[in-house]
């Protein structure tokens, strides 16, 4: 699997180092050819995936930073970046093309920006880029969707929650990314028995799926402070049912997570009430996607929160959680910050090389340290830059924090 399983090969025989981790990710075709900063030891292949919208500004500066982080660690990437989404669908017709997802499933590891933008919004379904994405992490496999959500103290004050009430948030947001509603079938517009037009979708979930899921929240919270929320809506949906009968049944084999269990329409009001409550949530596709855009807020933006989607073998896919923001593309505004400590994910996570994400996390809080802020994260006092800058500031704190003897 990506490295999240890497050091201990299956979910069940993960060993677990105690204590809590402290880091921004929660504890976690071209080469670089002139002199590293330590003899390159390892190379690897990325696909760089940039998409639409702001994902190619915000793509561009975490490149860099993830080729930086790299240079001074002695590692060596090869990019290949390739069309994806809106992107791939005006030059070559379809979101996803095979060669795409070839490059996607023979790397290493994907770095992802965002799709979808209003220009493709009235497409057939098929013919839409989000389709393109569901499809990526489906032929990559990548069940499980971490979602990190830590309020730094540098960004304290671009929450939207009082500073009491979010200081000191830190929860992990595991998603199930491959199944659910947005895969379920029977799905589509059909017309039905009266002649009138129904859209359909369908929530399913299979024991096994939900099992694997909740190994991993359970694994996760036992690396952090053994403490574990699963959300769902099982007073209405079977599909829930299911969902907190196979968590519960699980809890026994993880005696030292506490289990609880919460309706989402609660969930949704608690993460606003009493973040803190939370360490790590295990919920399903739909309501992981909602949940972390609304805990993104309280971290200060959504331009901040980064993914790793990982399965059981092969890569794992990093992305920021947010979309393609239309609204601001083009106009260097994006917080690159989500994407650039998505990169640090692929790292940790992806590569097992832990040493190189944590200089970008460093480096990502030596620059708000110094006070650079976009747009959606600013409040008076800082200095307010856009994306490119903000990358500029990360490259430079990455450069003053090579260690002295290279
Ligand atoms: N993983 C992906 O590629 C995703 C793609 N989408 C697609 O993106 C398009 C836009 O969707 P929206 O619902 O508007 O969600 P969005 O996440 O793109 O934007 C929501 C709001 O957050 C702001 N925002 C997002 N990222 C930001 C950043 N890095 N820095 C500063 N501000 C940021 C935007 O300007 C906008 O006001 C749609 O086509 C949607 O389907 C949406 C979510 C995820
Ligand atoms: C296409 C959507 C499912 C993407 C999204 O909103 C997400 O993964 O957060
Ligand atoms: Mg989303």
């Amino acid at each position: 699997m990506a490295a999240f399983f890497q050091t201990n090969m299956t979910l069940d025989s993960i060993k677990i180092v105690p204590g809590r981790y402290s880091s921004l990710t929660d504890r976690a075709p071209y080469r670089i050819r002139c002199a590293a900063a330590s003899p390159v030891k390892k190379r690897y292949n990325i696909a760089l995936l940039p998409g639409d919208g702001i994902g190619p500004e915000v793509i561009s500066v975490a490149k860099n930073v993830l080729e930086k982080a790299g240079f001074l660690q002695g590692l060596e990437f090869d990019f290949q970046e390739m069309p994806f989404g809106g992107a791939a669908l005006d030059l070559v017709g379809v979101p996803l093309p095979e060669e795409t997802s070839t490059a996607a499933k023979q790397s290493d590891a994907v770095l992802l920006g965002a799709i979808g933008g209003y220009k493709w919004d009235k497409n057939e379904k098929h013919l839409r880029p989000e389709m393109g994405l569901l499809h990526l992490r489906r032929d990559l496999k990548v069940f499980a969707n971490l979602r990190p959500a830590t309020v730094l103290p540098q960004l304290v004050d671009a929450s939207t929650l009082k500073k009491e009430v979010a200081q000191g948030v830190d929860m992990m947001i595991v998603r199930e990314l491959t199944g659910g509603i947005y895969f379920g079938e029977p799905r589509g517009i059909t017309i039905d028995e009266n002649g009138e037009e129904v859209g359909v979708n369908t929530e399913i979930y299979a024991a096994h799926e939900i099992d694997r899921i909740a190994r991993v929240a359970f694994e996760t919270a036992r690396k952090r402070r053994g403490k574990l929320c699963s959300v769902d809506k099982a007073n209405v949906l079977d599909a829930s049912i299911l969902w907190r009968k196979r968590v519960a049944a699980l809890a026994s084999e993880y005696p030292d997570v506490e289990l609880s269990h919460m309706y989402v329409d609660n969930a949704a009001m608690q993460l606003i009430r009493y973040p803190k409550q939370f360490d790590t949530i295990v919920t399903n596709n739909i309501f992981g996607d909602i949940l972390s855009d609304e805990a993104s807020m309280i971290t200060g933006s959504i331009g901040m929160l980064p993914s790793a989607s990982l399965g059981e073998s092969g890569p794992g896919l990093f992305e920021p959680i947010h979309g393609s923001a239309p609204d601001i593309a083009g106009q260097d505004k994006a917080n690159p910050l989500a994407t650039i400590l998505s990169a640090a994910m692929l790292l940790k996570y992806g590569l097992g090389e832990e040493k190189a994400a944590k200089r970008i996390e460093d480096a990502v809080l030596d620059a708000l340290n110094k006070g650079f802020r976009t747009g959606d994260i600013y409040s008076p006092g800082n200095k307010l830059v856009g994306c490119k800058e903000m990358g500029e500031e990360v490259l430079k704190s990455l450069d003053s924090k090579v260690p002295a003897t290279v």
